[in-house]
């Protein structure tokens, strides 16, 4: 799959607006917080088997009640569409999470 230029990519974060594109690593992320460390890795536990599912796995950490998660293909070298689904997905995944404000 194909690298997404800068100006696709900034194009294409119109529809995931809580995400931040670093333009140097062709990459974005974004924070997660949740009500306590149940909820925040009920949320991890979606996600990675969604990321088995789509052969597809984020750069993430966790402290606590928080999830940083970043996107970006390596075997492409930045970021892809592949990238852009997953970032869907994990939007998705914490819409149903009840997050804390
Ligand atoms: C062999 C396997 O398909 C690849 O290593 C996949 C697995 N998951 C991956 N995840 C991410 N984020 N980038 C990749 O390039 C990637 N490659």
């Amino acid at each position: 799959m194909e690298k997404l230029s800068p100006e696709s990519a900034q194009a294409a974060l119109a529809d995931l607006p809580d995400w931040q594109y670093d333009a140097e690593r062709s990459a974005i992320t974004r924070r997660f917080r949740f009500a306590d460390f149940v909820e925040a890795f009920g949320f991890m536990t979606q996600i990675a088997l969604a990321a088995e599912k789509h052969d597809h796995h984020p750069e993430w950490s966790n402290v606590y009640n928080s999830v940083t998660m970043t996107w970006t293909t390596h075997d492409a070298g930045g970021l892809t569409e592949r990238d852009l689904r997953l970032a869907r997905i994990a939007d998705a995944a914490y819409a149903r999470c009840a997050p804390q404000p």
